[in-house]
């Protein structure tokens, strides 16, 4: 059995008196697309945070390929190969696509050394232009990633994610404020890229046919606990979950 990517054990959080997670476990394996979903303040930005080392949870531990990493930080994380979208992008508006991708990749890879003596690109120019052509933005490669739509955008944030090879990425609400035509491109090129790379998704996502169509597994989430788990076809049968989406 080859061993788990991320393994979450026993992960508690509580802001004062509300219990946002409570003792949650669950492992993803290589090259697995987990969804996480779940009511309204169900609990899955918060145990996300505590994943990423964004939040510091009460009790439990994260382990990445084998290795504890409880309390690292998201700088540490991605040098580990785990890397994350954000609902809220993080492309920067007035430079080009190109160069977003770039810098992105500079970020993840460029060593001290490559950013003070090397070429500008730090020799991550081609494999910026080989990302944005898989995302099928070569046409908008040059302009500035401000003036683009926000599904584009989220194309580019998802480029920049990619450009550190990550062996896991978490991907926040990827479906969120993007048009229907997008987002079947947008599902694609993610289903692509993990068939490609074997890269592992972890998606946290409130669109049902989103993540019912990309992911392989499926973990819901209610008041903080997980209630259920199984392939798409079963969640959408489970009882339990259709009364906790009802009842939130
Ligand atoms: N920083 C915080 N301080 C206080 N309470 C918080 C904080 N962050 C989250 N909570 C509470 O924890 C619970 C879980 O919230 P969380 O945002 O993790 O849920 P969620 O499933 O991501 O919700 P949504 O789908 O609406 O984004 C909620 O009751 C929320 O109000």
């Amino acid at each position: 059995m080859s061993e788990a990517v991320l393994s979450v054990r026993d992960i508690t959080k509580s802001f004062g008196g509300i219990r946002a997670v409570r003792g949650v476990s669950f492992d993803v394996k290589p090259g697995e697309v987990l969804g996480l979903i779940g009511p309204n303040g169900s609990g899955k930005s918060t145990l996300f945070n505590c994943i990423l080392g964004q939040l510091k949870p009460d009790t439990g531990s994260v382990s990445v390929s084998g290795r504890d990493v409880s309390g690292l930080r998201a700088s540490e994380l991605n040098r580990l190969g785990v890397g994350r979208t954000f609902q809220q992008l993080s492309v920067f508006p007035k430079m080009s696509v190109l160069d977003n991708v770039i810098l992105a990749g500079q970020e993840h890879r460029g060593t001290l050394v490559s950013r003070l003596f090397g070429p500008s690109d730090a020799g991550l120019t081609a494999e910026a232009e080989r990302m944005i052509a898989f995302f099928r933005l070569t046409p908008l490669k040059d302009q500035q990633a401000g003036s683009l739509s926000y599904g584009q955008q989220k194309l580019v944030d998802a480029a920049m994610a990619f450009m550190a090879r990550p062996r896991l990425v978490l991907l926040d609400e990827p479906a969120g404020g993007v048009n229907l035509t997008m987002l079947a491109h947008f599902k694609d090129r993610l289903a692509a890229y993990n068939a490609e790379h074997g890269t592992t998704f972890v998606v946290i996502e409130h669109n049902m046919e989103f993540v019912m169509s990309l992911c392989t597994r499926i973990i819901v989430l209610a008041e903080g606990a997980i209630i259920a788990e199984g392939t798409p076809d079963e969640i959408r049968s489970n009882q339990t979950v259709i009364d906790a989406y009802l009842g939130g």
